[in-house]
């Protein structure tokens, strides 16, 4: 990509940021108001801030000095001064910091941005989910680590040491588990994390912060894209990191994860590292791949290199609608424009609306034992407000059935908080509740709801990769927030499915009926991604009819469970039987010693009992259809997210 185009694409969109909303706003905000406004135009200015703070979750960034009426743009320097001290004394009055992020000359002066940020008490701040993904070694745990802990890395992974959590991550140094670190930044934009003795205080770095960025570090090798693919649907990233090697480029994973993010709708910008120790050709060959695979038909993003504080600024106030796609470069060893990806991710706001006024829905995405404490549950808030002794309906267990539980204590990130909202994640405490009656993808709601359990439902798919075709009875692992459960295909709108297809297909779950509403965004997969898209319709609820069905099902897949076993006795394992092990016995591990709300509590009662018993749980039971899967249609991507747009 050469610099003009980098230009072309960044004012394109330095165009747009001024037009749209921003743009009725900077008439507000004209030159002269700002210079010296009436009691009845502060006024009216301090209604405009407060709305774009509402619409933004606490935060608004304003450009000061925008041409008025036949007038011409910029603002001379006593004039900024002035316009500067009202924006201060707004901010102030709305217990806003004001923050300079940009200026630029043009017309007669200058152009200002400012970032407007809610001051926010001690126990509140913005959250932000980024999902990390890239191949194995591209960088992705030492990133974390340097940006989390303040310290740069030697290039021989002392940096990543910190964040490893499993024995056998130490020994290969290869991220197998969802893990999570958090980067907090307080009201002017500075990083509040502060490790002592090697370790951070999660609770004094929320305290700090105005925002703090959760990154869920997705595993980089292919024999847990399961948990990759759960943590991408599971977690609810707002967005997503892909990290590429300067000197490797787009190898392995990288182009499934970027498909997986696609697919899902989740926005990505780019970290190439390494470029301390890359060849200045093989860097240019490399970025010039990655922007090619970005614009072509199937991704459809417009590429940028971030190269200062402007190109920051426009990319993070552009990025969540538009297509996009900011490319950082940076070194971990030197800490080369490490500021100005901090800088960005100190500007990302999340994507998502959030409804507060609904009733509340809670997903389980992890279940604990803390000794002590009893059964604790972390997850994610998808609506609504839940607060302390709220009772909530859980479920639905194995027979669909949901029971009343009351919320004894809520965390966040560690925190002890009183109420926990939309978009937030948390960990309850539950009263009367065993963890073993307790899994992933089971939800807490509010009664009003009268959840019921769905054995059934239709889902419109895209077919992303299969080597041959896909019929009824085909069996497969679903992902759906955080639901992971084999569904076989009882019927679809056409006989049979290739690559590139797509369908209304009728699912039945195997084992148990879930919770799922309309609109939800899924993955059908086996093995590598497979199909995408969206529940349209439940359908069989949980009634007797649906049940009897079920049973017959497990009782044809006991079956085929036990041919296949037979199989591998008698011709030993398969490829894919190795892989499958690989990902369920990561699965076993991926326990409470990695939850970074209980962990501390967690760890003791390991040390007590051992591990933790879920073994099995999750388990892929299919057998049938045992292919591999390869995605290299990300160019099918776009085809299913412009045709079906779900929020
Ligand atoms: N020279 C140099 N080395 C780096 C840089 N970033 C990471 N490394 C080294 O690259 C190796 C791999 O880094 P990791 O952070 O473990 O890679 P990863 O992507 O997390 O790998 P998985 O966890 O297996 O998915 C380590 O030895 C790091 O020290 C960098 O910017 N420059």
């Amino acid at each position: 990509m050469n610099e003009g185009d980098n230009k072309e694409a960044l004012s394109t969109f330095a165009d747009k940021s001024q037009k749209g909303s921003a743009y009725e706003f900077d008439q507000i905000l004209g030159r002269s108001i700002l210079i010296s406004p009436s009691e009845e135009q502060y006024e009216l200015l301090l209604r405009r801030i407060k709305q774009q703070l509402g619409e933004g979750r606490g935060e608004v960034i304003l450009e000061i000095g925008g041409a008025e009426d036949g007038d011409d743009s910029g603002l001379k320097e006593d004039e900024l001064e002035a316009a500067v001290a009202t924006l201060q004394s707004l901010s102030a009055t709305l217990e806003c910091s004001c923050v300079k992020l940009r200026e630029r000359k043009e017309g007669r002066g200058v152009l200002v941005q400012y970032l407007i940020r809610r001051v926010l008490g001690e126990s509140d701040f913005l959250e932000i989910r980024v999902a990390v993904v890239g191949n194995v070694d591209a960088g992705k745990s030492t990133l974390l680590g340097v940006l989390t802990h303040g310290d740069l890395d030697n290039g021989r992974g002392h940096a990543r040491q910190r964040l490893f959590r499993h024995k056998h991550e130490m020994e290969s140094g290869r991220t197998s588990s969802v893990g999570n670190d958090i980067l907090g930044f307080d009201d002017q934009g500075s990083v509040v994390n502060r490790p002592e003795h090697g370790s951070l205080d999660w609770v004094k770095i929320c305290e700090r912060s105005s925002k703090v960025i959760t990154f869920i570090d997705l595993a980089g090798h292919e024999r847990y894209l399961k948990t990759t693919v759960f943590g991408m649907t599971g977690h609810a990233p707002d967005f997503g990191m892909l990290m590429v090697g300067a000197n490797a480029g787009i190898i392995g994973m990288t182009k499934e994860h970027l498909g997986l993010a696609l697919a899902l709708s989740v926005p990505v910008f780019v970290v190439v590292t390494k470029i301390d120790m890359c060849p200045a050709n093989i860097l240019q060959n490399n970025l010039k791949m990655l922007v090619r695979i970005l614009k072509s038909p199937g991704c459809r993003k417009v590429p940028v290199m971030v190269k200062s504080t402007d190109d920051v600024v426009l990319s993070a106030t552009n990025f969540v609608s538009e297509r996009l796609c900011p490319i950082f470069q940076v070194s971990n060893v030197t800490g080369e424009n490490l500021d100005l990806l901090k800088t960005f991710l100190n500007l990302l706001t999340t994507r998502t609306e959030y409804q507060e006024n609904e009733p509340a829905e809670f997903q389980i995405d992890d279940t604990y034992s803390v000794p002590g404490v009893g059964t604790v549950v972390s997850g994610t808030t998808l609506k609504g407000v839940i607060r302390l002794n709220d009772t909530l309906m859980l479920g639905p267990d194995p027979l669909g059935h949901f029971q009343p539980i009351a919320v004894k204590s809520i965390h966040r990130k560690r925190m002890v908080v009183k109420e926990v909202r939309a978009g937030q994640t948390a960990s309850f405490a539950l009263k009367k509740i065993k963890r073993s009656q307790i899994r992933k993808g089971m939800v807490m709601v509010s009664p009003v709801l009268n959840p019921q359990a769905c054995w059934e439902f239709e889902g419109e798919i895209l077919v992303l990769h299969h080597p041959t075709t896909i019929s009824s009875r085909y069996q497969a692992m679903v992902h759906c927030g955080s639901i992971r459960q084999t569904a076989s295909i009882l019927s679809m709108s056409q006989e049979c499915l290739r690559t590139g297809d797509k369908a209304t297909i009728h699912f039945r779950f195997i084992k148990y009926p879930e919770y799922m509403t309309p609109g939800q965004r899924m993955v059908f997969r086996e093995g590598r991604t497979k199909a995408v898209g969206n529940v349209v319709r439940i359908l069989a609820q949980n009634n007797a009819a649906a049940q009897s069905a079920r049973a017959k099902l497990a009782k044809q897949h006991h079956h085929n469970h036990q041919r296949f076993n037979h199989h591998n006795q008698s011709s030993g394992h398969t490829h894919q039987s190795h892989q499958q092990s690989a990902e369920t016995s990561n699965e076993n591990s991926n326990n409470n010693e990695n939850n970074p709300e209980v962990v501390d509590q967690q760890r003791s009662q390991q040390n007590k009992r051992g591990r933790g018993k879920r073994g099995g749980r999750g388990r892929s039971n299919n057998v049938a259809n045992k292919v591999t899967v390869d995605l290299s249609g990300i160019d099918l991507i776009s085809q299913q997210t412009s045709r079906t747009k779900v929020q």
